[in-house]
């Protein structure tokens, strides 16, 4: 049934970010890099390209594979069809009206409905696609406006007549509700809204030369920002400054946070992290607890074998390591799951000898990579997890990090062993009727999707299939016929997960397209890419060898003490893809490290 009341979207479903407005024009711009002996990422990314040292800092711009298309072409969200609604009465000359966009919750419904069929894959390639999101993105959002209670964008009496909130037409406006115009209306619905607010403009002047542009607040490169967070601030609270390692809880879990973002179970806290979103899923928060194992295994033994080396050198070669693990599963293991072989070559995304940083390249991410292609992975959510042996709705698991209290070993398990949804338009009611239903929600995750879309004057499915020399769609077909009226209105996201997946991958043509070129770009825009050859960035040749040697499997066998696993674990198990004992996984051999 494609009803769902939501009683107000709050802080668990974006990232609300508590430092004032940074407007980039007031200087933030123009750091001054040091050019030599620079053995470290800076923590936000700044300085990475020393010719234009903002991109892919933290707080940045998202960039534009194609030009903003916003309803006044400045920042009004596209709220209209591309073809106009015209009619005549006898005794006047024909008149045009503008046709509205389908709601979002429209949309979702007819293009995203509830169809179960899994895939080969895991649930730890959905995992392992959300915790890489959050290495790389996070849109902000404005402040809850201080002079109403929370965020309160349907209450508006406009809505309940059908019509657009005023915001909803501005080019500065805060609320763009979702109208739920669904009829009979469900008796389950308390309301025929979802609240939405807008995400916050970098540029908070915009005009049509500068339209209105989104923040990430993230460093956008793939270097453990969600391990050790993407300002100094986070890593400050989260580093023991004792001795290089990284703050942990009883039971070698992630520290206490103190915001209560969660569900709080009893005596027990929600967790911290480099990212804010660590405890929306408890395979996420897996995710989170091993990497931090990982850097606090590894100085514990350079403390043995380096012990000239101060405390920072400890942190700060252990993170450059952890860093590189990541670039190198992402690319090397996860990628070749998601990408074409094709798109894997075209792309330059396969590891090899001759890499060659490109200080051309703009490593920041497209504003249509995180706000459309990225959101793929919302398809492979799960309807439930098991854990212990008894299966556990997603609806209770969302925010819930209870279970990695109690249970993580079996959480990380059963992420291993159960499948994966297939990438398909379908998704999980779980997330869109059951989304964080244990607190404010329920919201709807797709409706969210396409509204963050026409939010962020992302252009239609077609100006996309343009930029990737994909026909246009000229005839609409169902589903998506069932509810645009011009195939130029197509929201992005709906029509990337329309489309077929390619052999061999688990996106279709479009998303192959963006999703490659996006890591194409975080990989040759990244000067400190582990593949590097310059060499006081990156690493000696036996380094690299050993970084070569890990693999995700080996580390999860090595951190949370598994007996067995398979060698694959973005697959589940099969004859071809059969669990081997973790003693026989080579582990991460540190001595190219060492200093006689
Ligand atoms: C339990 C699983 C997940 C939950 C509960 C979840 C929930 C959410 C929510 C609530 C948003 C913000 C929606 C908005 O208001 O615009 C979001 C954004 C996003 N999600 Fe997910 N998600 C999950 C898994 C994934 C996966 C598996 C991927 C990718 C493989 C992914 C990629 C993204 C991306 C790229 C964004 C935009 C981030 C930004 O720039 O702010 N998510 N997700
Ligand atoms: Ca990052």
């Amino acid at each position: 049934m494609c009803l769902a009341h939501m009683s107000g979207m709050n802080n668990n479903s974006k990232m609300v970010d508590t430092s004032p407005v940074t407007d980039e024009s007031s200087g933030l711009d123009k750091p001054d890099c040091k050019t030599n002996g620079v053995k470290y990422r800076t923590i936000t990314g700044v300085c990475n390209n020393i010719l234009r040292p903002s991109e892919g800092e933290a707080l940045s711009r998202f960039k534009r594979y194609v030009k903003p298309n916003y309803r006044d072409g400045i920042g009004a969200p596209r709220v209209y069809s591309a073809r106009k609604y015209c009619r005549r009465f006898f005794w006047s000359k024909l008149r045009c009206y503008n046709k509205r966009l389908p709601s979002a919750r429209t949309v979702s419904c007819a293009i995203h409905p509830p169809r179960k069929v899994t895939s080969i894959h895991s649930v730890m390639l959905m995992q392992w696609g959300q915790f890489l999101d959050h290495d790389i993105t996070a849109t902000a959002v404005q402040q809850p406006d201080a002079h109403k209670a929370g965020d309160d964008c349907c209450k508006h009496h406009y809505i309940r007549f059908g019509k657009l909130h005023p915001d909803s037409l501005k080019r500065n406006g805060r609320c763009f509700p979702i109208p739920i115009v669904q009829w009979p209306a469900d008796p389950a619905f308390k309301s025929n809204c979802f609240d939405f607010v807008r995400s916050r403009p970098v540029n908070p002047a915009f005009t049509r030369s500068n339209p209105r542009e989104q923040q990430n607040l993230l460093s956008s490169f793939v270097d453990g920002s969600n391990v050790y967070g993407s300002n100094e601030e986070t890593v400050r609270r989260l580093r023991d400054s004792k001795n290089g390692k990284m703050k942990t809880s009883s039971g070698d879990l992630l520290p206490r946070g103190n915001d209560d973002s969660c569900i709080l179970p009893k005596n027990k806290f929600c967790f911290d992290a480099g990212d804010e979103r660590v405890n929306v899923f408890p395979g996420l928060t897996a995710l989170h607890t091993v990497f931090v194992r990982l850097h606090n295994y590894i100085v514990t033994d350079f403390t043995k074998h380096n012990r000239r080396w101060n405390e920072e050198r400890l942190f700060q070669e252990a993170r450059k390591i952890v860093s590189a693990i990541l670039q190198r599963i992402t690319y090397t293991e996860f990628l070749p799951e998601v990408l074409s072989d094709a798109t894997m070559n075209k792309y330059k995304l396969k590891e090899g000898n001759n890499y060659q940083y490109n200080s051309r390249v703009n490593p920041s991410i497209a504003s249509v990579f995180a706000t459309a292609a990225f959101r793929y992975g919302h398809s492979l959510i799960p309807d439930f997890l098991v854990i212990d042996g008894k299966p556990v709705k997603s609806r209770l698991l969302f925010n819930n990090p209870e279970f990695i209290f109690t249970s993580l070993k079996s959480v990380v398990e059963n992420i291993l062993s159960n499948p994966a949804e297939l990438r398909d338009r379908f998704m999980s009611s779980e997330t869109t009727e059951h989304l964080f239903e244990q607190q404010d929600g329920p919201f709807d995750l797709a409706a969210f999707n396409i509204q963050r879309g026409r939010d962020h004057g992302l252009p239609s499915y077609n100006a996309f299939r343009k930029l990737c020399k994909l026909s246009p769609v000229t005839k609409l077909t169902s589903p998506l016929s069932d509810v645009y009226s011009s195939a130029d209105d197509v929201d992005v996201f709906a029509g990337g997960m329309v489309e077929e997946n390619l052999p061999g991958s688990e996106l279709g043509p479009l998303f192959n397209c963006i999703v490659g070129m996006q890591f194409s770009d975080l990989k040759f825009g990244d000067s400190f890419w582990y593949e590097t050859k310059d060499k006081s960035r990156g690493f000696t040749n036996a380094q690299l060898r050993a970084i070569k040697n890990v693999s995700l499997s080996q580390i999860l066998c090595q951190v949370l003490d598994l007996v067995d696993i398979q060698k694959n674990p973005f697959r589940t198990v099969t004859k071809q893809n059969k669990k081997i004992k973790c003693k026989r996984l080579k582990g991460l051999k540190l001595s190219p490290w060492y200093e006689h």
